[in-house]
Protein backbone atom coordinates (compact mmCIF):
# COMPACT_ATOMS: atom_id res chain seq x y z
CA UNK A 1 0.00 0.00 0.00
CA UNK A 2 1.16 3.38 -0.85
CA UNK A 3 0.51 6.18 1.85
CA UNK A 4 1.21 9.91 0.97
CA UNK A 5 1.07 11.66 4.13
CA UNK A 6 0.98 15.74 4.10
CA UNK A 7 3.61 16.28 1.59
CA UNK A 8 4.83 19.37 0.31
CA UNK A 9 6.76 20.27 -2.78
CA UNK A 10 8.09 23.50 -3.96
CA UNK A 11 9.83 24.42 -7.45
CA UNK A 12 12.16 27.26 -5.89
CA UNK A 13 10.12 29.24 -3.95
CA UNK A 14 7.17 28.42 -5.25
CA UNK A 15 4.93 25.89 -3.29
CA UNK A 16 3.10 23.58 -6.17
CA UNK A 17 2.16 20.88 -2.95
CA UNK A 18 0.48 22.08 0.22
CA UNK A 19 0.13 18.70 2.90
CA UNK A 20 -1.07 16.10 0.46
CA UNK A 21 -2.65 13.08 1.53
CA UNK A 22 -3.37 10.59 -0.84
CA UNK A 23 -3.77 6.57 -0.27
CA UNK A 24 -3.21 3.69 -2.67
CA UNK A 25 -4.37 0.37 -2.22
CA UNK A 26 -3.32 -2.86 -4.11
CA UNK A 27 -6.45 -4.12 -6.23
CA UNK A 28 -7.42 -0.88 -6.48
CA UNK A 29 -7.55 2.25 -9.01
CA UNK A 30 -7.29 5.59 -7.17
CA UNK A 31 -7.73 8.40 -9.32
CA UNK A 32 -6.44 11.71 -8.87
CA UNK A 33 -8.50 14.70 -10.68
CA UNK A 34 -8.64 18.15 -11.19
CA UNK A 35 -7.26 21.08 -13.63
CA UNK A 36 -4.30 22.14 -15.38
CA UNK A 37 -1.75 23.33 -13.27
CA UNK A 38 -3.34 21.90 -10.15
CA UNK A 39 -0.69 19.72 -8.91
CA UNK A 40 -1.53 15.90 -9.61
CA UNK A 41 1.90 15.67 -11.69
CA UNK A 42 3.94 16.83 -8.76
CA UNK A 43 2.50 14.80 -6.97
CA UNK A 44 3.20 11.63 -9.33
CA UNK A 45 6.95 12.97 -9.11
CA UNK A 46 7.20 13.05 -5.29
CA UNK A 47 5.35 9.15 -5.50
CA UNK A 48 8.57 8.31 -7.88
CA UNK A 49 11.30 10.34 -6.64
CA UNK A 50 11.85 12.66 -9.42
CA UNK A 51 11.64 15.71 -7.34
CA UNK A 52 12.04 15.91 -3.17
CA UNK A 53 9.21 16.71 -0.92
CA UNK A 54 10.21 19.58 1.61
CA UNK A 55 7.71 18.05 4.37
CA UNK A 56 5.10 14.82 5.27
CA UNK A 57 6.32 11.45 3.81
CA UNK A 58 5.93 8.80 1.17
CA UNK A 59 5.35 5.11 2.55
CA UNK A 60 5.48 2.60 0.58
CA UNK A 61 4.31 -1.53 1.94
CA UNK A 62 5.21 0.10 5.44
CA UNK A 63 8.79 1.81 4.74
CA UNK A 64 9.46 5.21 4.44
CA UNK A 65 10.67 5.72 0.93
CA UNK A 66 10.64 9.55 1.09
CA UNK A 67 14.54 10.15 -0.08
CA UNK A 68 15.07 7.38 -2.02
CA UNK A 69 16.13 8.16 -5.15
CA UNK A 70 13.86 7.78 -8.26
CA UNK A 71 15.68 4.63 -9.59
CA UNK A 72 15.61 2.94 -5.97
CA UNK A 73 11.81 3.45 -6.14
CA UNK A 74 11.74 1.66 -9.72
CA UNK A 75 13.52 -1.53 -7.83
CA UNK A 76 10.90 -1.34 -5.04
CA UNK A 77 8.21 -1.58 -7.45
CA UNK A 78 6.83 1.64 -8.51
CA UNK A 79 6.57 2.38 -12.21
CA UNK A 80 5.57 5.92 -13.78
CA UNK A 81 3.59 6.09 -16.97
CA UNK A 82 4.79 9.96 -17.78
CA UNK A 83 2.33 12.32 -19.30
CA UNK A 84 3.11 12.94 -22.82
CA UNK A 85 4.90 9.60 -22.91
CA UNK A 86 8.64 9.75 -23.19
CA UNK A 87 8.79 7.29 -25.48
CA UNK A 88 12.52 7.29 -27.78
CA UNK A 89 11.20 7.84 -30.88
CA UNK A 90 14.04 6.33 -32.74
CA UNK A 91 14.39 3.04 -30.20
CA UNK A 92 11.95 -0.05 -32.17
CA UNK A 93 9.43 -0.62 -29.84
CA UNK A 94 11.09 -4.20 -28.57
CA UNK A 95 14.19 -1.44 -27.75
CA UNK A 96 11.42 0.90 -25.56
CA UNK A 97 10.13 -2.17 -24.16
CA UNK A 98 13.62 -3.84 -23.35
CA UNK A 99 14.92 -0.06 -21.72
CA UNK A 100 12.04 -1.21 -18.12
CA UNK A 101 14.49 -3.80 -17.68
CA UNK A 102 16.40 -2.04 -15.66
CA UNK A 103 15.23 -2.11 -12.19
CA UNK A 104 13.86 -5.88 -12.85
CA UNK A 105 16.61 -8.98 -11.71
CA UNK A 106 18.59 -10.99 -14.71
CA UNK A 107 16.38 -13.45 -14.60
CA UNK A 108 12.65 -11.62 -15.19
CA UNK A 109 14.70 -9.46 -18.14
CA UNK A 110 11.72 -10.48 -20.14
CA UNK A 111 8.64 -9.51 -21.91
CA UNK A 112 5.83 -11.17 -20.22
CA UNK A 113 2.76 -12.34 -22.83
CA UNK A 114 0.12 -10.62 -20.63
CA UNK A 115 1.75 -7.43 -22.45
CA UNK A 116 0.90 -9.00 -26.35
CA UNK A 117 -2.39 -9.58 -25.16
CA UNK A 118 -3.46 -6.16 -23.57
CA UNK A 119 -1.71 -4.69 -26.29
CA UNK A 120 -1.94 -7.05 -29.25
CA UNK A 121 -0.71 -3.84 -31.81
CA UNK A 122 2.34 -3.80 -29.95
CA UNK A 123 3.11 -7.35 -31.27
CA UNK A 124 2.79 -6.65 -34.96
CA UNK A 125 5.16 -3.30 -34.50
CA UNK A 126 8.07 -4.68 -32.50
CA UNK A 127 10.55 -3.87 -35.40
CA UNK A 128 9.04 -0.28 -36.05
CA UNK A 129 10.49 2.53 -34.65
CA UNK A 130 8.39 4.14 -31.63
CA UNK A 131 8.70 7.42 -33.31
CA UNK A 132 6.11 5.79 -36.30
CA UNK A 133 3.55 4.89 -33.94
CA UNK A 134 0.05 6.64 -33.51
CA UNK A 135 0.20 8.69 -30.45
CA UNK A 136 -2.47 5.56 -28.95
CA UNK A 137 0.28 3.41 -29.74
CA UNK A 138 3.15 5.23 -27.96
CA UNK A 139 0.92 5.26 -25.03
CA UNK A 140 0.04 1.60 -25.27
CA UNK A 141 3.93 0.61 -25.55
CA UNK A 142 4.71 3.27 -22.55
CA UNK A 143 1.98 1.41 -20.59
CA UNK A 144 3.50 -1.50 -21.82
CA UNK A 145 6.88 -0.50 -20.77
CA UNK A 146 5.82 0.31 -17.39
CA UNK A 147 4.52 -3.11 -16.92
CA UNK A 148 7.86 -4.85 -17.73
CA UNK A 149 9.32 -3.63 -14.73
CA UNK A 150 6.68 -5.66 -12.75
CA UNK A 151 5.60 -2.98 -11.00
CA UNK A 152 3.46 -3.47 -7.57
CA UNK A 153 2.48 0.42 -8.10
CA UNK A 154 1.74 1.90 -11.45
CA UNK A 155 1.69 5.63 -11.84
CA UNK A 156 -0.49 6.65 -14.72
CA UNK A 157 -0.25 10.70 -16.20
CA UNK A 158 -3.28 11.44 -18.25
CA UNK A 159 -3.04 8.18 -20.22
CA UNK A 160 -6.50 9.27 -22.27
CA UNK A 161 -4.60 13.13 -23.46
CA UNK A 162 -4.99 13.50 -27.27
CA UNK A 163 -5.96 9.52 -28.18
CA UNK A 164 -8.52 8.03 -29.96
CA UNK A 165 -11.31 7.13 -28.23
CA UNK A 166 -11.14 3.14 -29.27
CA UNK A 167 -7.50 3.38 -27.80
CA UNK A 168 -8.97 5.14 -24.81
CA UNK A 169 -11.22 1.79 -24.66
CA UNK A 170 -8.35 -0.46 -24.69
CA UNK A 171 -6.46 1.39 -22.13
CA UNK A 172 -9.77 1.49 -20.03
CA UNK A 173 -9.49 -2.12 -20.53
CA UNK A 174 -6.14 -2.80 -19.38
CA UNK A 175 -6.00 -0.49 -16.86
CA UNK A 176 -9.23 -2.41 -15.57
CA UNK A 177 -7.60 -6.16 -15.94
CA UNK A 178 -4.91 -5.25 -14.30
CA UNK A 179 -6.44 -3.86 -11.23
CA UNK A 180 -8.69 -7.18 -11.19
CA UNK A 181 -5.42 -8.86 -11.34
CA UNK A 182 -4.95 -7.84 -7.56
CA UNK A 183 -1.19 -7.85 -7.59
CA UNK A 184 -0.75 -3.79 -8.21
CA UNK A 185 -1.75 -0.84 -6.61
CA UNK A 186 -2.81 1.93 -9.43
CA UNK A 187 -3.16 5.58 -9.35
CA UNK A 188 -4.56 7.56 -12.15
CA UNK A 189 -4.02 11.17 -12.98
CA UNK A 190 -7.14 12.12 -14.93
CA UNK A 191 -8.91 14.98 -16.36
CA UNK A 192 -11.34 12.87 -18.46
CA UNK A 193 -14.15 12.67 -16.29
CA UNK A 194 -16.32 9.91 -17.48
CA UNK A 195 -13.04 7.38 -18.01
CA UNK A 196 -11.77 8.52 -13.93
CA UNK A 197 -15.35 7.63 -12.62
CA UNK A 198 -15.64 4.78 -14.75
CA UNK A 199 -12.04 3.11 -13.13
CA UNK A 200 -12.43 5.12 -9.80
CA UNK A 201 -12.29 2.81 -6.60
CA UNK A 202 -11.10 5.86 -4.78
CA UNK A 203 -10.82 9.21 -5.85
CA UNK A 204 -9.07 12.38 -4.72
CA UNK A 205 -9.35 16.06 -6.17
CA UNK A 206 -7.10 18.66 -6.76
CA UNK A 207 -7.10 22.29 -6.52
CA UNK A 208 -4.81 24.59 -6.19
CA UNK A 209 -1.97 22.21 -4.73
CA UNK A 210 -4.12 20.59 -2.08
CA UNK A 211 -6.63 17.96 -2.16
CA UNK A 212 -10.34 19.37 -1.51
CA UNK A 213 -12.18 15.87 -2.13
CA UNK A 214 -11.90 12.46 -1.72
CA UNK A 215 -14.11 9.32 -0.84
CA UNK A 216 -14.27 6.06 -2.67
CA UNK A 217 -16.01 5.99 -6.39
CA UNK A 218 -19.08 4.29 -5.35
CA UNK A 219 -20.34 7.64 -3.56
CA UNK A 220 -18.29 9.83 -6.41
CA UNK A 221 -20.25 12.84 -6.50
CA UNK A 222 -20.48 14.05 -10.30
CA UNK A 223 -21.68 17.67 -9.96
CA UNK A 224 -19.14 18.46 -6.58
CA UNK A 225 -16.28 16.57 -9.28
CA UNK A 226 -17.04 18.93 -11.78
CA UNK A 227 -16.99 22.28 -10.08
CA UNK A 228 -13.50 21.34 -9.37
CA UNK A 229 -12.63 20.47 -13.09
CA UNK A 230 -14.25 23.24 -15.76
CA UNK A 231 -12.29 26.38 -15.65
N1 LIG B 1 9.57 22.08 -13.14
C1 LIG B 1 8.81 23.07 -12.64
N2 LIG B 1 9.35 24.24 -12.25
C2 LIG B 1 8.59 25.25 -11.74
N3 LIG B 1 7.26 25.15 -11.57
C3 LIG B 1 6.66 24.01 -11.94
C4 LIG B 1 7.40 22.91 -12.50
N4 LIG B 1 6.53 21.91 -12.78
C5 LIG B 1 5.31 22.37 -12.40
N5 LIG B 1 5.39 23.62 -11.91
C6 LIG B 1 4.27 24.43 -11.38
O1 LIG B 1 3.69 23.71 -10.30
C7 LIG B 1 2.28 23.79 -10.32
C8 LIG B 1 1.68 22.40 -10.39
O2 LIG B 1 2.01 21.81 -11.65
P1 LIG B 1 1.68 20.30 -12.04
O3 LIG B 1 2.36 20.00 -13.33
O4 LIG B 1 1.97 19.44 -10.89
O5 LIG B 1 0.13 20.38 -12.24
P2 LIG B 1 -0.87 19.38 -12.96
O6 LIG B 1 -2.10 19.39 -12.14
O7 LIG B 1 -0.22 18.09 -13.21
O8 LIG B 1 -1.17 20.09 -14.33
P3 LIG B 1 -1.18 19.49 -15.84
O9 LIG B 1 -2.44 18.74 -15.95
O10 LIG B 1 -1.15 20.73 -16.66
O11 LIG B 1 0.05 18.66 -15.96
C9 LIG B 1 1.93 24.68 -11.50
O12 LIG B 1 1.75 25.98 -11.03
C10 LIG B 1 3.16 24.58 -12.38
O13 LIG B 1 3.31 25.78 -13.13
Amino acid sequence: MLQVEKIDLHYGAAQALKGVSLNAEIGKVTCLMGRNGVGKTSTLRAVAGQHGISSGKIVWDGTDISTLPAHARAKSGIAIVPQGREIFPLLSVKENLETGYAPVKRQDRNIPETIYELFPVLKDMLNRRGGDLSGGQQQQLAIARALVTRPRLLVLDEPTEGIQPSIIKDIGRAISWLRDQGTMAIVLVEQYFEFARDLADDYSVMDRGEIVLSGSGADLCEAEVRRFLTV
